[in-house]
């Protein structure tokens, strides 16, 4: 009997983010990677749809419905639907296993008591046997390949939907840190509050997100490019087409990236000069979704001296951090004995 449960039961790692949910399943590597937005019933918390297919609703919930994003600014804040979500999607990264006898969470590193017990037990809800806590930004530096174990400084910035984590790590420690509440959903309401303010429009969080990926940059490329949106006039409550430009958005997010710089720059106040001359030979390492704001690398490298390098994989650094620590438990013992939790 006992064999025969092990066979069945599976280990996963989770990046539980603001803006998405990734699962790393042992041996497989990364079976999900969802939008972390979940669709309830009004009356009762039946689930009607979560991932991408609630993504779609956003903004177009009918009243009996429910919309939610449970994680803001990286911690559940709303405990409920994160519960319903999470235990949906470890049903689906589970496959045919009947449990999950181990799971590593990534946790911003910044966060309180009650939010660390948030996340417990929104993991044991959704079926989790032991619970493992890694901070996000140590699990990141693990994904994005930094050699953590060596006894030499490196510098991750991840760069999320709410937060933005920064650490110096050395021989599997954090040596500096800063964790800001500001990452890419601050980007978003910027944009939405500019087209608000000056143009008497009001667009929605899907448009804001696109105009801040297809338009957005931290840096000025040359020329101005421009993009049709679609939004509602404030006064008349009808549909109006605007022309929005790159210049213009550059504008309204430059506020969260000085935020962003400024939490560099202080993470490299708080480093100790031997790990300074470390990150200056090796660089900085830009992950989360947010690394791909264009011409962000080039203004933190003007900003520092710094080389910065874009993680291979920046929107799923974290997940493979808790894969890696899922696949090969003695190599990072350090880092799971001083964050293990068993339930
Ligand atoms: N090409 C892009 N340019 C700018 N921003 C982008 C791009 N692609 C994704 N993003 C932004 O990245 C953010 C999501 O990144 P990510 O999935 O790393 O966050 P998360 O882990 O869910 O959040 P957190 O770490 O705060 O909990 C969103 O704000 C999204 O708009």
């Amino acid at each position: 009997m006992f064999r025969l449960f092990n066979r069945s039961a599976c280990e996963i790692g989770i990046d539980l983010g603001s803006a998405n949910t990734l699962i790393y399943r042992n041996g497989q590597g990364i079976v999900l990677a969802e939008p972390s937005v979940v669709a309830l019933e009004c009356r009762g918390d039946r689930l009607i749809a979560a991932g991408e297919e609630a993504s779609q609703l956003i903004g177009r919930s009918p009243t009996n419905m429910v919309l939610s994003r449970p994680l803001r600014e990286g911690v559940i804040a709303d405990f409920e639907s994160a519960a319903v979500m999470l235990k949906h999607f470890v049903r689906k990264a589970m496959g045919t296993s009947s449990s999950v006898s181990r799971m590593v969470v990534g946790i911003p590193s910044g966060v309180t008591e009650v939010e660390r017990r948030a996340v417990i037990e929104t993991a044991t809800h959704a079926g989790a046997r032991s619970v493992h806590l890694i901070d996000e930004p140590l699990a990141a530096a693990i994904g994005a390949g930094l050699p953590v174990t060596a006894p030499v400084g490196g510098m991750i910035v991840d760069i999320g939907g709410g937060t933005t984590e920064v650490a110096v790590l050395c021989h599997q420690g954090c040596v500096a840190s800063q964790s800001v509440r500001v990452a890419g959903d601050a980007m978003n309401e910027c944009i939405t509050q500019y087209l608000r303010k000056h143009y008497d429009l009001i667009v929605g969080e899907h448009t804001a997100e696109q105009l801040k990926i297809d338009l957005g940059s931290a840096a000025g490329s040359g020329g101005d490019r421009s993009i049709e949106v679609c939004g509602q006039d404030l006064l008349s409550s009808l549909p109006r087409i605007h022309v929005v430009h790159e210049s213009e958005v550059r504008e309204c997010i430059r506020e969260p990236i000085r935020t962003i710089v400024d939490a560099v720059r202080r993470t490299l106040e708080l480093t100790p000069p031997q790990l300074v001359a470390d990150i200056y030979r090796r660089g900085i390492v830009l992950c989360g979704g947010g690394a791909l704001l264009r011409g962000l690398d080039e203004l933190l490298a003007a900003e520092t001296g710094i080389c910065v390098h874009i993680a291979e994989s920046p929107l799923a650094c974290v997940a493979l951090g808790t894969g890696q620590v899922l696949e090969n438990p003695q190599k990072w013992s350090r880092v799971l004995s001083a964050q293990a939790l068993a339930v």
